[in-house]
């Protein structure tokens, strides 16, 4: 192509960008959900769950942008030069990549509507609503950050979080989209092993506000809290105590990268309903509702102390603080419980852990069914305390008591993803080559599951091989 374009006495193009992919996490809230609604203390931690885009530049040629995102079935393409760019490009309407978008821009909006509503006309209205939303998210930010002669690109997206489930699997794709869109517009530093702190949190910010952004477009009304998570990757300590302002958030960097069991009850449920449940029943019981959400905040700020103040490379050290996590996540539930927000589901689910003894449950997000997060007990052997109170009971075996309830769980139609608490967040593979094997479109496209997404690019193939933004 660069010869044939010399070839014309034209200026010799680029050499095109090679193949890159980014990634970012899901996320779990471990403490603190609904509580956080009525002002209290929430910790939200990233999951070893995640999305990774691959982004494949095209010649220039093409003109052209597509999505492949395959977990959806989602593949479209458009024009680049029929997209609103002048609409974006008003003046007051063009943001530079470093403002701070809070809101998104009606006007704007509306000239996207027509490029998004002929989307997958065929498919079946739930999924077609998925589809929008996802190729409304990437349309405004490539708009945004893009211009008219943006590199055409295909952006190939595979995701191993199960989508709406409460699991951040939105904010993730965000983040994947703004990382790959900022660092095709230059906008971003790095990430490299020497980069200085402030530099990389800079980076960070600026991924966080645009994926926001994007998260406005799929959610209307988004809190932060899983975009921050999903860039920042490890925890957040979030609050709102005043919905006119923005909510304090603090990164705790140092969360420990915890064994997780993370179960779906299978049992459909609405956040709102739950959460329109406990604001009911404040209303009945002001002062009882209000001391069990003063107890969750004690919990959330009791962990908080705790994590801060542990050195988890100390075996014994670790030991103790997981237990103290483990126990006050067993607390957070049964208050959770009393505020009417569990399912027959979800306590069966808890009974079953208990029995074992591999670790401690608790229902995650708004409950009603949905995911359950148990936290594994450390070590080889666990001593266990049953449900029934019996502490005697005599040590045993804890990954033969993990298989025997994984057995059982799989019997009664709990689904159970394994996964760690905490680890990165917005992640680089720059090019797109792991353990010495380059991961081309169609391969990234066609591997059957979610194990083997991972096996294909996960960082357990090449450790150094991803780059992240460490502050
Ligand atoms: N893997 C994916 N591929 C395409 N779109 C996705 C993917 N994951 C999430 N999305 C987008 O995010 C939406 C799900 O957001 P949401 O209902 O908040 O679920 P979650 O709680 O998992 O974030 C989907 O409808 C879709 O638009
Ligand atoms: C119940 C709540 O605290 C968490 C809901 O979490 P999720 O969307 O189910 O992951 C509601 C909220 O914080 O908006």
């Amino acid at each position: 192509m660069a010869a044939q374009t010399a070839a014309k006495g034209r200026k010799d193009s680029n050499p095109l960008a090679p193949p890159f992919i980014v990634s970012a996490p899901g996320k779990t809230i471990v403490y603190g959900e609904h509580a956080v609604v009525h002002g209290k203390a929430a910790i939200a931690a990233a999951i070893s769950l995640r999305s990774y885009l691959l982004c494949t530049t095209l010649t220039k040629s093409r003109r052209t942008v597509t999505l492949k995102f395959r977990d959806l079935d989602l593949d479209h393409t458009w024009n680049i030069p029929d997209l609103p760019w002048s609409t974006f490009a008003q003046p007051g309407k063009k943001k530079k990549y470093y403002d701070r978008v809070t809101t998104l821009d009606e006007e704007l909006l509306a000239a996207m509507e027509p490029h998004i509503s002929n989307i997958s006309p065929d498919v079946e209205p739930h999924l077609r609503k998925q589809h929008h939303a996802a190729a409304g998210a990437f349309l405004y930010l490539f708009l945004s950050l893009g211009w008219q002669d943006s590199p055409p690109c295909v952006y190939s997206l595979r995701s191993t979080i199960p989508i709406g489930q409460g699991l951040g699997s939105s904010a993730s794709i965000c983040v994947c989209i703004a990382t790959a869109l900022l660092l095709q517009c230059r906008a971003l530093s790095g990430p490299h092993p020497d980069q200085q702190s402030s530099e990389a949190e800079e980076q960070l910010q600026r991924i966080n506000q645009w994926a926001f952004v994007g998260e406005l477009v799929i959610h209307g009304n988004p809190s932060g809290i899983d975009n921050t998570v999903a860039t920042n990757g490890h925890a957040a300590l979030f609050q709102r105590k005043d919905y006119n302002k923005p909510p304090s958030v603090s990164i705790i960097r140092n969360f420990p990268e915890l064994p997780l069991l993370l179960i779906d009850t299978c049992q459909p449920k609405s956040t709102a309903a739950e959460v329109a449940k406990v604001g009911a029943l404040k209303k009945k019981h002001p002062a009882v509702v209000e001391a069990i959400l003063d107890s969750i905040d004690a919990i959330t700020r009791s962990v908080y102390e705790v994590i801060s103040n542990t050195d988890f490379t100390s075996h014994e050290d670790a030991e103790k603080s997981i237990a103290h996590l483990g126990e006050l996540m067993s607390v957070n539930h049964s208050l959770l419980t009393s505020l009417g927000v569990s399912h027959p589901r979800l306590e069966r689910l808890r009974y079953l852990v208990d029995q074992s003894g591999v670790g401690w449950t608790k229902l995650t997000g708004g409950g009603g069914g949905g995911c359950a997060i148990t936290l594994l007990k450390s070590g080889a052997k666990a001593t266990t305390s049953s449900a029934n109170g019996d502490s005697s009971k005599t040590a045993h075996d804890l990954s033969a008591a993990l298989g025997d309830l994984e057995r059982q769980l799989g019997e009664e139609g709990f689904v159970k993803y394994e996964a760690t608490l905490g680890g990165e967040g917005a992640g680089v593979l720059y090019p797109a080559v792991i353990a010495g094997k380059e991961i081309d479109q169609d391969t990234f496209l066609t591997v059957p599951d979610r194990e083997a997404v991972e096996d294909l690019v996960g960082e357990h193939n090449d450790r150094n091989a991803w780059k992240y933004w460490r502050p």
